[in-house]
């Protein structure tokens, strides 16, 4: 089950927002994403997809889920396994004062980085087509400020990158860019998108709907 060419394996994961007895969101969820595996999730507004990006991203460990996760072959807590994972929430945390270049600096200090860092980032704005990297992002569009933070967050590389809507207010040219750079990234990637583009091509798709019902299996080869 937490055989080696898994990435991430999680094990009859329990998770409810309340504690007030009614049924939980999630009750016995199994979920795996293979190395280099690009998965799509999708669903209704409300169904769980942004829930389970951020318990993948061990954002939720407060709300105490139980589950079994295994990272590579060996046992994990979630929020462990934190460093590994690149997450892009479909809402941006970028400091209005700051230019993309000092967001650079902020974000290399945050993170462990490669030293290629700062040029990956430049890189990916350079193929988003944003060349205005000296302005405080307070005055960029949101399309803009999208195009720095997926770039911000995709140039870390990481073994595992969650994207949370990540087309949204982006142009043609940035969402084949998008497209491109994550069919030929090496790592992981599962991405929420209500109205993925037509180009874009996953190993999966998995309909979130199927890990609320009691006979549901994520494994759909
Ligand atoms: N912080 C929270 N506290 C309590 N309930 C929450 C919280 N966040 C989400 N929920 C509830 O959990 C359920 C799943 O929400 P979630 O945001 O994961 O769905 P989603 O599939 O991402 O929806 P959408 O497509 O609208 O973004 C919803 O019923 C929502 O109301």
């Amino acid at each position: 089950m937490s055989g080696q060419r898994h990435l991430l394996v999680l094990r009859d994961l329990v998770f409810s927002y309340t504690t007030d007895g009614s049924p939980p969101l999630f009750d016995g969820l199994n979920f795996e994403i293979a190395q280099g595996e690009k998965i799509l999730l999708v669903g209704p507004n409300g169904a769980g997809k942004t829930t389970l990006l951020n318990l993948l991203a061990g954002l939720l460990e407060s709300y105490r889920p139980r589950y079994q996760a295994f990272w590579a072959g060996k046992p994990v807590r979630l929020q462990e396994i934190r460093p590994e994972i690149a997450y892009a929430p479909d809402e941006d945390y970028l400091f209005d004062e700051l230019t993309a270049e000092e967001h650079i600096e902020v974000f290399r200090a945050l993170w462990t980085v490669q030293p290629t860092y700062r040029s990956d980032v430049l890189d990916l704005l350079r193929r988003f087509g944003l060349a205005e990297i000296t302005k405080p992002v307070g005055r960029y569009s949101r399309g803009m400020r999208r195009k720095l933070f997926l770039s911000l967050i995709l140039a870390r590389r990481a073994s595992l990158c969650l994207l949370d809507e990540p087309f949204n207010a982006l142009d043609q040219q940035s969402i084949e860019a998008l497209i491109s750079f994550i069919e030929m990234n090496p790592g992981a990637c599962v991405l929420v998108a209500h109205r993925p583009p037509e180009a874009l091509r996953m190993d999966r798709v998995i309909d979130i709907r199927t890990f609320t019902r009691s006979d549901a299996s994520s494994t759909r080869e």
